[in-house]
């Protein structure tokens, strides 16, 4: 094997030649480090891909939970922030938090923070709030789209009324597509090269146990963003779609109030704040990455379930696809072996 790139390294130190199995580690152990150096250097060269200073910046689900922490982080960054939802008095804090946030930049700008409120799944409504957002920058659609909007309400299938089915894809999927629609839009007949920005789920990537009226909402919205990443191409617009993990926020303390015990026991207990998970988005935005995730466990689940979406690291990716199988099927086995030790304490019979 003293053909191949490791063997003609290792010839160099006029050692022994090595075995097949060390040449295989050793190739394997130079395309790891290649693709991870090749990474750095890409990004490098690329330069910062999400520059928000002075741009308007539009943010659904803004006055709590991920929303308001990805605004506060805007702010801090120097952009001019639009923040909506349905309750006055929290997005009116969370533009309060924008300020003192912006106020401790080193070359601070005029910036501006606004608020509207709006149900997002209402379509006009939907509509109305980006017009109310844009009068404040003559009637100039926002530059930068990020859509928080959402909600989890867990249950087991046959306990979960239709209606819970219903709500959350009117919001999750609807509540979002709104947006999108119709500010995109407008990006193309301004010729506006914006980017849009939306959030999925590690529910968006499996599903499991309690999530049957959830995780559909955001596969879909995965399907959404695939397809218009391609599309956007043609007008110079930016798409991209965030994965998070478990976020310690209100939302959450919310749906775990409905969660089945055997759901919390398979997501664990792990996960990040509002404002760790905010900062995880923005630097993906940076790096330019289509997929963002920002725990291992969804980053595992984004590569095993690849398919044809953009790599993040295409090197690191295929490499580690190449254990993905393992991961998934030590999942798959250990989930439903809690699962079915859970039915049988449930419904006090063997299954
Ligand atoms: N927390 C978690 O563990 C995870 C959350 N996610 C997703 O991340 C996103 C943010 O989650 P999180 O921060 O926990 O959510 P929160 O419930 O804490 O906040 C949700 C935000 O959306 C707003 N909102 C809710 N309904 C509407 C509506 N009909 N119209 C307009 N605004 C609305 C809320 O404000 P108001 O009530 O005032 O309208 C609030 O600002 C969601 O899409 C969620 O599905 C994904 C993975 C994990
Ligand atoms: C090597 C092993 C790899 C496989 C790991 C799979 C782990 C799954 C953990 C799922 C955590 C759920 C987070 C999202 C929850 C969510 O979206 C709701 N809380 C919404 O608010």
């Amino acid at each position: 094997m003293v053909w191949s790139p490791a063997d003609l390294l290792w010839s160099l130190t006029n050692r022994a030649p090595l075995s097949v199995f060390e040449s295989i580690c050793a190739n394997l152990a130079l395309v790891f480090g290649a693709t991870l150096v090749f990474d750095q250097v890409y990004n490098l060269l690329r330069g910062n891909q999400f520059q928000p200073r002075g741009k308007h910046v539009y943010v659904t689900g803004a006055s709590m939970g991920l929303g308001r922490a990805v605004a506060v982080e805007l702010a801090k960054q120097g952009a001019h922030v639009t923040v909506v939802a349905r309750t006055e008095s929290t997005l009116k804090e969370t533009v309060e938090l924008m300020k003192q946030a912006a106020a401790g930049q080193k070359n601070p700008i005029e910036q501006q923070f606004h608020w509207v409120t709006a149900d997002v799944t209402d379509r006009e409504q939907a509509i109305k709030a980006l017009d109310v957002a844009s009068t404040h920058f003559g009637g100039k659609v926002p530059d930068i789209i990020m859509t928080c909007a959402g909600v989890a309400i867990p249950k087991l299938f046959v306990e979960a009324p239709v209606e819970d089915f219903e709500k959350q894809m009117q919001l999750n999927y609807f509540g979002t597509l709104y947006t999108v629609h119709e500010s995109v839009k407008r990006m193309v007949q301004a010729g506006v090269k914006g980017k849009i920005v939306i959030t999925s789920s590690t529910m968006g990537l499996v599903g499991f146990t309690g999530y049957s009226s959830y995780s559909p909402t955001k596969y879909a919205l995965r399907g959404l963003a695939e397809s218009l990443r391609n599309e956007f191409v043609m007008y110079g617009i930016g798409m991209h779609i965030y994965y998070p993990g478990t976020m310690f926020s209100p939302g959450f303390e919310n749906e775990n109030l409905t969660k089945p015990l055997i759901t919390r026991e398979i997501e664990g207990s792990s996960g990040l704040t509002s404002v760790e998970a905010a900062k995880g988005l923005l630097k993906g935005l940076s790096r330019g990455i289509f997929a963002i995730t920002t725990d291992f466990d969804t980053n595992f689940l984004r590569i095993a379930g690849k398919g044809v979406t953009p790599s993040v690291n295409i090197g690191l990716d295929y490499l580690l696809g190449l254990f993905a199988p393992f991961g998934a099927g030590w999942f798959m086995m250990e989930t439903n072996m809690k699962v079915k030790s859970f039915g049988k304490k449930l419904l006090k019979k063997d299954l």
